[in-house]
């Protein structure tokens, strides 16, 4: 059986270079490009990329799916800085490519989209809930992808459920103590030496709390999630956004 030939855009950055060995490591693909800043997009067409991991940084991300949807090339992505305006436009470009696949994961570690879930279904059962996410410091963007993604999951739960917004009589507070408000609910960033990528969502009714945290110790944690991705986008035309799309999360 033929191998299925990927790319990885930011190949030389944190995530990218552990995706290069991950992609090199599996037996069903085949590494054809591993292009680092300021290298030419045209390696992706020369080379037969049929699935470019993109994995660089929110200011050329676009700019990156853009070439690849032009291009018929399958996307994977973990970059973040998602917003409504950069989906639509997205969504546009693969409207004129109606075979080619995007996947936008917020979160490739099987563990928090898992956290993920668990909040939504918890959500509509706390008066209270809150999210903490925890990165290292060169992290570029905050709130993390993975905790806006979690606070508007838990957000639509909530409202699907009817509730109310949670008890806060907080009437004075220094700007930013009470976090980021991701509709409604609150986020709160903390950039750390020594952490990787961690989070927290806070639940409270009376008498009672409940705490799910997740922790990636190490970026191969996302590789599984990755891989599976590949595999699977080249299967699902249009605009996928998370990674549980590609799971069967159902309880038995
Ligand atoms: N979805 C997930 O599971 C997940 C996990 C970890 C990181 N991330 C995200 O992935 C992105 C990268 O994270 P990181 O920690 O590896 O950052 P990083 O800064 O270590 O790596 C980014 C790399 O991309 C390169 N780059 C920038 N523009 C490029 C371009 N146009 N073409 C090719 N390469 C380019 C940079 O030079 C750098 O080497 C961030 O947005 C981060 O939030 C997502
Ligand atoms: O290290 C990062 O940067 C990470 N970014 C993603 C996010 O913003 O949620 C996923 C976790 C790691």
């Amino acid at each position: 059986m033929s191998k299925l030939r990927v790319a990885v855009l930011g190949a030389k950055g944190r995530i990218g270079s552990e995706a290069v060995r991950a992609v090199e490591a599996a037996e069903d693909m085949e590494l054809v490009a591993a292009l680092g800043r300021g290298d030419d997009l045209e390696t992706l067409a020369v080379s037969g990329a049929q699935v470019a991991v993109e994995l660089t940084t929110p200011d050329s991300v676009m700019d990156n799916l853009g070439y690849c949807v032009r291009h018929g090339i399958h996307a994977v992505v973990g970059t973040t800085g998602w917003t409504e305006d950069r989906l639509t436009q997205l969504k546009g470009w693969l409207a004129d490519s109606p075979e080619t696949g995007v996947l936008i994961a917020p979160n490739f570690s099987i563990g928090a989209v898992l956290t993920m879930k668990f909040a939504q279904i918890a959500a509509p059962w706390f008066e209270s809930v809150e999210v903490v996410e925890l990165h290292h410091p060169n992290k570029v963007d905050a709130p993390s992808g993975t905790a806006t993604r979690t606070a508007q999951l838990i957000a639509e739960a909530r409202a699907e459920a009817g509730l109310p917004a949670a008890p806060d009589a907080t009437a004075t507070a220094l700007d930013g103590a009470r976090g980021a408000s991701v509709d409604g609910v609150p986020v709160h960033a903390i950039r750390l030496r020594g952490l990787l990528a961690h989070q927290e969502v806070l639940l409270g009714g009376e008498g009672e709390t409940l705490t799910i945290r997740h922790d990636s110790l190490h970026h191969r944690s996302f590789m599984p999630g990755i891989l599976l991705a590949a595999r699977r986008v080249v299967h699902a035309p249009g605009l996928t956004f998370g990674l549980e799309h590609f799971l069967d999360l159902s309880a038995n």
